[in-house]
């Protein structure tokens, strides 16, 4: 089974799909290069948006893959990851298109942190979210502590991040975390919500996203999700965060 899929629509949608639901759609190298590639073909003048979903309705995403990342043990294993991994998120996050999480199911940890970084986030009813990195004594490392603080209240950001709690989409809404909260076939949803967007020029849409681009890249976004992920090494490598994982691979 392809660890992802990439489909253009006729609608001008560019689709990635995380296609691991065994796994709860989690992260592994693969499916970081395969959102890599879809956020590089996103720019092609024939896209007017990126759409990010997952296969299945248990979990948009369930964060690094703990399977293969909890062999990475010191500072030094971790980093080159975790690195690569917000490198790729600050990508998403200066796309020059709109881009759309469709939350088929629960975000939780990298899951919540790939979601942060889309402009937009639809959420199928019923579904959870949550940042429980520091549930694992560590802290976001793919950047979307820093997008956090950039586009939701200081407040509203840290209490999000260390709480670690999964929220319902009664909670993600009054937060304004979600811009949707939607029943019946995520597609479907997801073009419905699109509809007036997607009857724009694509330079129209692009001009407007670059209003919001420029604002983060004129700032040192790029250098302060590089530090998240440094700092996020460091905790990695202690041995209360190798605890916390065996706990959750033993459960
Ligand atoms: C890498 C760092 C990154 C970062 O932010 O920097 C992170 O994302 S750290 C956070 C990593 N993610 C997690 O801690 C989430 C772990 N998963 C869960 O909490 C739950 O699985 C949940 C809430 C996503 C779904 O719960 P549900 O009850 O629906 O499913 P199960 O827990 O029974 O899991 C089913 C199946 O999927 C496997 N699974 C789930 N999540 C992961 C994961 N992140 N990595 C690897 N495998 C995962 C789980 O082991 C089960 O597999 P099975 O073989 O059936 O036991």
């Amino acid at each position: 089974m392809e660890p992802y899929t990439i489909t253009k629509e006729a609608s001008g949608l560019l689709i990635y799909t995380i296609n691991r639901p065994d796994k709860r759609n989690a992260v592994n190298d693969e499916v970081m290069d395969g959102l890599n590639k879809a956020i590089s073909l996103a720019s092609n003048e024939d896209v007017k948006a990126l759409v990010i979903t997952s296969t299945g309705d248990k979990a948009f995403c369930s964060g690094g893959d703990l399977s293969v990342f909890h062999l990475l043990k010191t500072e030094e294993d971790a980093y080159p990851m975790l690195s690569k991994m917000a490198k790729i998120i600050s990508k998403l996050l200066l796309l020059p298109k709109p881009t759309i999480a469709l939350m088929n199911g629960s975000a939780v940890g990298g899951g919540c942190e790939i979601a942060t970084a889309c402009d937009f986030r639809l959420g199928r009813k019923g579904i959870k979210a949550g940042f429980v990195q520091g549930n694992l004594a560590i802290t976001t490392g793919w950047g979307g502590g820093t997008i956090l603080f950039e586009k939701f209240p200081s407040s509203t950001a840290l209490k999000i991040l260390t709480d670690g709690s999964l929220m319902d989409t009664d909670e993600l809404s009054a937060l304004g975390y979600l811009d949707l909260v939607f029943e019946g076939d995520p597609y479907e949803q997801c073009v419905a919500f699109l509809e007036k967007l997607l009857d724009k020029e694509v330079e129209v849409l692009a001009a407007y996203v670059a209003i919001l681009r420029k604002k983060w890249s004129d700032s040192s976004i790029l250098e302060r999700i590089e530090s998240e992920a440094r700092n996020c090494a460091i905790l990695w490598g202690k041995e209360i965060h190798h605890q916390k994982v065996e706990e959750f691979l033993n459960r």
